[in-house]
């Protein structure tokens, strides 16, 4: 007998709307103002987004069925498998570069509440400073921030996000001291599509978007940190040819992770971050 299809803890329709699996009213629509580009291909959906940034009068998510050529943080390259979820954000904010910086955790809060919409809140899902979102420990989605703009002011804020939705790529293919690449189909069996993960994400966005303009970034800060992986454990952050190790006490309000090593307390706004074992 062949064996069952992998089963979503959501029996409904599979279609959007579904009714939310958390009780909140907002979590039923896509955000009004918000518009929304889908590609069958593309070379990257943040290059997309730079491309389509002059024609748009508002914020734009670019989605791509197929991204040929994704880009990565510093530089390295994003393998997209069939079915992975590839989108970017566009946005023209207008502010100093520090406050554009801040949306990369309303970014990764985002991703977070839109696995739990979609699976459930028993997915054991935390976040890596800066911007990556693991499953079961391992890495399930990164994100890229790229700005244009001149004189520390940013005009146009391209958020970049790929989540890992049915394969991850070979541990063969991701440097070989890189967190472990995950895909939500390999660690649950749980089907989510494109399509429907940017629903939830852009509605998961938009409020904490919405959240950062009223209250400022403290409790964007508060919420990271309270799913933030090895919270007060000894990690390593590698920069360039140096590597700081410490204990991991959490984020300052510029978004820099704040480590206690043997000589205090230092604030490293940019990192790739290590943990011992994996
Ligand atoms: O290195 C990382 O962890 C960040 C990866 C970001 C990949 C996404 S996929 C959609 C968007 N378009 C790109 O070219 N990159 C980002």
């Amino acid at each position: 007998m062949p064996p069952p299809p992998p089963r979503n803890l959501w029996s409904g329709p599979r279609s959007w709307p579904r009714p939310p699996l958390v009780a909140d009213p907002d979590l039923t629509g896509w955000p009004d103002g918000v518009a929304r580009h889908v590609l069958d291909r593309v070379d990257s959906t943040n290059a997309e987004a730079f491309r389509l940034a002059p024609h748009l009068s508002g914020p734009a998510w670019v989605l791509a069925r197929k991204q040929e050529a994704g880009r990565g943080r510093r530089g390295r390259a994003w393998t997209d498998p069939p079915g992975n979820f590839a989108a970017s954000l566009v946005l023209r904010p207008e502010g100093a570069a520090a406050d554009a910086a801040r949306l990369s955790f309303v970014a990764a809060l985002s991703v977070h509440d839109a696995l739990i919409a979609l699976c459930g809140p028993h997915l054991n899902i935390a976040l890596k400073w800066p911007n990556d979102v693991l499953l079961n420990g391992g890495k399930l989605s990164g994100i890229l921030l790229e700005s244009a703009g001149s004189g520390g002011q940013v005009s146009t804020l391209v958020i970049g996000i790929g989540v890992n939705l049915a394969a991850a790529p070979e541990a063969s293919e991701v440097e070989t001291q890189a967190t472990r690449p995950v895909s939500l189909k390999g660690e649950t069996g749980l089907i989510v599509t494109p399509d429907e993960f940017l629903d939830a994400l852009a509605v998961a966005f938009d409020q904490w978007s919405r959240q950062m303009r009223e209250f400022g970034f403290q409790p964007i800060r508060t919420a990271w940190l309270a799913r933030a992986a090895k919270l007060g454990e000894t990690i390593t952050a590698r920069t360039g040819g140096s590597e700081t190790t410490g204990r991991f006490e959490g984020i300052d309000e510029t978004g820099a992770l704040i480590l206690t090593t043997a000589r205090g307390r230092t604030a490293i706004p940019a990192a790739d971050i290590f943990f011992s074992g994996g």
